[in-house]
């Protein structure tokens, strides 16, 4: 089976097959930048020690500082933030963000944690890349099961530990912290922009437009809400505990209710389903707003959605582009339909550096204006070149990082500095 690693190299082929990009600057993308692993001891309440790995990837600077996201999940691995950090690389690019790619994690799983235990183990783990991590070389965010609270104590250790107030080298932050109005939504809101982009496109309406989500979370939620308020019949939701559904649509404002107050989706009102049979449920939209390679070879050919919106980062393994293509599924792909979290981090990063801070309007508007644009330009390149979505958003993508190297006069010169 290739790695994750393997079938992200493929959407690069992919896009090579339609434009002439330097050979270069290619083999520099073959590998990240610079990769760092950790240990992340950790003492528990009760007294014992355990020590998790940690790691931390810049991929590629071309762009500007490496930006990403730092996950905590048992499945967390090298291979896999590697994958993170390339995909954050592309969509920096295609969004037109002055940042390169970045993504870190620690094989955890934070549910075993008490509040107290999970600041400590974040501040270790900040303890351990603090060195590899800075305002102007790489800035981690939140991704799954980080939130602003786990983002205000790795940005206090690294205060701590720079001896000076230095709020742009972690993004997503609580507000009190210099974090931005609007990043805690950004992912779900940038999701549904660039869903209504292509709806109003295609001239299909919103209304009884039958959307199915998996993942109930940070992402997952702010979706189904959207959705639902806009005149999507959500019908199933699901998070790690399984799924629920209604044909008739669920009220999805109850079962975000229920979800955070029980803990679980499968608590609220209706018929339960797995994960597996969400995925291939009889929907208009299907949304994976959860983890990686949910859709392989093995279950494309069984996708009854007409529309994947990528919330995920890669919840499409690369084997099985070929058969949701054939069958006339279009993808949105995740470098461009989960890019709001990451342009809203780059807000964040901007007031910042200027200590001058936007109300809330103003995030949502230019959070808005750049993913219509980004989705826009995206869609029309697919049209000119005759190629998918993916593939359109990853030629723009690789065009912006050749450019900026042949800008530089480097690519000459990678091997001599
Ligand atoms: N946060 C961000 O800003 C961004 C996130 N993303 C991507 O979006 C995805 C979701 O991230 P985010 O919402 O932040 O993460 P969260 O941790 O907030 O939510 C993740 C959700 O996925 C669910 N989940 C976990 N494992 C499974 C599984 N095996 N089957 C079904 N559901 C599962 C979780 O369930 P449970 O609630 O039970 O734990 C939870 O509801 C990830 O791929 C992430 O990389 C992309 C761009 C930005
Ligand atoms: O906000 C960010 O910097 C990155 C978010 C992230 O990890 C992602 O887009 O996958």
């Amino acid at each position: 089976m290739p790695s994750l690693f393997d079938g992200a190299s493929a959407r690069i082929e992919a896009a090579l097959e339609h434009i002439e990009i330097s050979q270069d600057v290619a083999q520099r993308l073959a590998q990240p930048d610079a990769a760092l692993k950790v240990s992340v001891p950790l003492r528990h309440d009760d007294g014992r020690l355990t020590v998790f790995s940690g790691y931390r990837v810049r991929y590629d600077s071309t762009l500007g500082p490496a930006k990403g996201g730092i996950r905590f999940h048992p499945d967390v691995n090298a291979d896999e933030v590697s994958t993170l950090a390339f995909w954050m690389t592309m969509k920096c690019a295609v969004m037109g963000l002055p940042f390169g790619g970045g993504k870190g994690g620690v094989a955890v799983d934070p549910k075993q944690l008490s509040p107290a235990e999970l600041e400590r183990l974040s501040r270790a783990y900040i303890d351990q890349i603090a060195d590899f991590i800075g305002p102007d070389s790489d800035i981690p965010a939140p991704d799954v099961n980080t939130n602003p609270r786990v983002m205000g104590w790795m940005a206090d250790q690294y205060r701590i530990i720079a001896r000076a107030h230095t709020p742009a080298v972690i993004t997503g932050k609580p507000v009190e912290m210099g974090g931005s109005l609007g990043r805690t939504t950004a992912t779900g809101d940038g999701a549904f922009h660039v869903l209504s982009t292509m709806m109003q496109r295609w001239e299909r309406d919103a209304e009884g437009t039958t959307v199915a989500v998996q993942g109930f979370g940070n992402a997952g939620q702010r979706f189904a809400k959207l959705a639902a308020d806009a005149g999507y019949k959500v019908v199933a939701v699901s998070d790690s505990s399984g799924g629920l559904y209604n044909a008739d649509g669920l009220d999805v404002d109850a079962v975000t209710r229920i979800k955070n107050e029980q803990g679980s989706v499968s608590e609220a009102e209706g018929e339960t389903l797995s994960n597996a049979d969400l995925v291939t449920l009889d929907v208009d939209v299907l949304a994976p707003a959860a983890l990686e390679s949910v859709i392989t070879a093995d279950n494309a050919d069984e996708v009854a959605a007409g529309v994947i919106v990528e919330i995920a980062n890669g919840p499409i393994a690369s084997e099985a582009d070929r058969t949701l293509i054939d069958n006339g599924v279009v993808v949105l792909p995740d470098i461009l339909a989960n890019a709001g979290g990451v342009t809203v981090s780059y807000f964040e990063w901007v007031q910042n550096r200027q200590a001058w801070y936007w109300d809330a309007d103003t995030v949502a508007e230019r959070l808005e204006s750049r993913m219509v644009d980004a989705t826009r330009a995206v869609a029309d390149r697919a049209e000119e070149d005759d190629v998918d979505l993916r593939t359109a958003a990853y030629i723009r993508a690789l065009e912006k990082i050749e450019k900026a190297t042949a800008a530089t006069g480097t690519s000459e010169f990678f091997g001599r500095r």
